[in-house]
């Protein structure tokens, strides 16, 4: 007996309902769920066989099936993922982000997502749905109890990669153990030492800028900065774009690749392990492959004698975890994203507001030199970090464009999680948007206005709500590497306040640049172009 095409139809939706049920209970991975629609294919193509031998009507009737099965799936997850019995029925959101995750792949790929998400709280309120499985809160009180309670989702493993760095781990006992030896990289010892090379590394800055003539793109000379004074702290050296004047490796065009393809893929892991199969697997592979290069260049060059980040990490540290060679090459790849791109955003965004606003400018360089009226290399670090309108500066940078701005994603596994008034249901992504929550009036008073004066004790620039504001993230997974930020930040900012008056040259349109910014999980614009003029 052989089954017409509208009963074969109606037979491969209902397995194809059927099979999402099964799903909900043991989810299949990627290879296994294609291996079962070619499985399909090849049953049906089979079963045809038996009655007719024109290929043609083979080929139709287990496509037939196969696109039967796969729409009776797909309708039931869209259908279950609207329904009332979904468990984030509760919450609200645009309906195309409660079916699928390319909702938010695509704002991420198209750099809006920032705004995108700023304008979906405008609409919807503090919670919103903005995947399937995935809460944005934009409520300050939320921050800590998210933070706190959940660890990273499975969006950092977005990209096939050989090892796991310490931020892509979601196995939140490795992340325990591998911090040990971070801990210690980052102690008050090393800190004084990568305080020396990074002041070198300015210096060498303020020497390369004063023999510059005319309009300088200072973001193109602060990301080189970045580069090496990250390149010397992890990897003792090795990297010299000052020198060269460019990224003669690709450093950044790398990373911002693989940060790009992380971010969209990330939506959808299961991508990565199609990814996996093929010649090329993408820039993570490539960007880890090509930092472990790095890594032994540069260990050869020293002889082993080394106090920089990674080797710290790869020594045995009591209650530590020994790394493995792919696992350090991970980390190193980690480390240039984490100390360069981070800090040379927020320098770009304070430099144009400074620029901008020339009276903000005057009044930091009167600080600095009622602080210092020797020479900028003698500056004491002891009093850099104690200016409270360097501080101020910085801090309201961290606001406006915050480096990491939409609020890194975290995931309760399977239980459930308490945050205010809701319960959050078990396999839930919670994320809070750094850029929406940083830029809300109910937060911060005139927001996207650039004024330090908020941070300023005694000011009343209100709200300045300060538990609405964590740039650097809260709870594990914290950035481990603020102190390092933030002195870093202050001495490039002292240095160059002090030695330099700064101007836009007249072809420069700061609403142009400010509009050229697109977030990728790091941000991308235009070039920040000056004009400075020797003090
Ligand atoms: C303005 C500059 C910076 C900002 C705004 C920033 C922000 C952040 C944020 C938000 C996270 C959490 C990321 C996540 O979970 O997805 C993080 C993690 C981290 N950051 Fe930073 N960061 C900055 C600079 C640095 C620097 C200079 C270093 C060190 C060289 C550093 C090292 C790290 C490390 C190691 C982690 C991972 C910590 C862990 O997993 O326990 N960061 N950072």
């Amino acid at each position: 007996m052989t089954l017409s095409y509208p009963l074969s139809l109606v037979y491969s939706i209902l397995g194809g309902v059927t099979s999402h049920l099964l799903f909900k209970r043991v989810e299949p991975s990627v290879i296994s769920f294609l291996a079962l629609v070619l499985g399909i294919y090849a049953a049906a193509g089979t079963y045809t066989y038996a009655t007719t031998s024109r290929i043609m009507d083979i080929i139709l009737f287990a496509g037939l099936v196969v696109s039967g099965y796969l729409s009776g799936l797909s309708s039931s997850i869209i259908l279950y993922r609207l329904s009332p019995w979904h468990p984030l029925s509760q919450f609200p959101g645009p309906t195309p982000a409660k079916i699928t995750k390319w909702y938010m792949a695509f704002w991420i790929a198209k750099g809006s997502r920032h705004l995108k998400l700023q304008e979906l709280h405008r609409i919807y309120g503090p919670w919103i749905r903005i995947g399937p499985n995935e809460l944005s809160v934009d409520e300050p009180s939320a921050i800590r109890p998210v933070y706190s309670q959940m660890f990273r989702s499975l969006s950092y493993q977005g990209a096939p990669q050989d090892a796991d760095a310490l931020i892509t781990t979601v196995d939140k006992n490795e992340h325990t153990l591998r911090l040990v030896a971070w801990s210690r990289a980052f102690s008050a010892w090393n800190l004084k030492n990568y305080r020396t090379s990074a002041k070198a590394r300015t210096l060498q800055l303020l020497q390369i800028l004063s023999q510059k003539q005319g309009v300088v793109s200072l973001s193109h000379w602060i990301s080189l900065w970045a580069i090496d004074v990250m390149g010397d702290m992890s990897f003792s050296g090795g990297f010299e774009t000052m020198a060269a004047g460019q990224d003669t490796e690709g450093w950044m065009e790398m990373l911002h690749m693989g940060v790009l393809f992380v971010g969209v893929l990330g939506q959808v892991p299961w991508i990565r392990d199609i990814l996996a199969l093929a010649p090329a697997p993408g820039p993570i592979l490539a960007f880890q492959k090509f930092a472990g290069q790095k890594v032994e260049e540069t260990k050869s060059k020293t002889n082993g004698m080394r106090n920089d980040i990674l080797t710290i990490i790869q020594n045995d540290i009591e209650g530590g975890m020994p790394l493995s060679k792919l696992q350090a090459h991970a980390d190193a790849s980690f480390i240039v994203l984490a100390g360069s791109d981070t800090v040379s955003e927020a320098m770009t965004t304070l430099l144009r507001y400074l620029t901008e606003h020339t009276a903000v400018q005057d009044r930091l360089r009167s600080e600095l030199t009622e602080a210092f009226d020797g020479p900028v290399e003698d500056m004491d670090s002891s009093v850099l970090l104690k200016l409270p309108y360097l501080d101020a500066c910085i801090q309201e940078a961290l606001r406006l464009v915050p480096p990491v701005a939409a609020g890194p994603p975290r995931w309760n596994r399977d239980t459930e999680t308490p945050v205010l008034d809701k319960v959050i249901p078990a396999g839930t992504t919670v994320a809070c948007p750094n850029y929406s929550i940083f830029r809300d009036p109910r937060n911060f008073v005139r927001p996207d206005e650039f004024l330090p004066e908020r941070w300023l004790e005694g000011t009343s620039y209100e709200p300045c709500n300060v538990e609405a504001f964590v740039p650097f993230c809260y709870g594990p997974g914290v950035c481990i590497g603020k102190p390092v930020a933030l002195y870093n930040m202050k001495l490039l900012t002292s240095i160059l306040i002090r030695s330099f008056k700064l101007s836009f040259p007249p072809d420069f349109n700061v609403d142009r640049f400010d509009a050229s910014y697109k977030e990728h999980n790091l941000w991308v614009h235009d070039e920040l172009r000056v004009i400075l003029e020797h003090i």
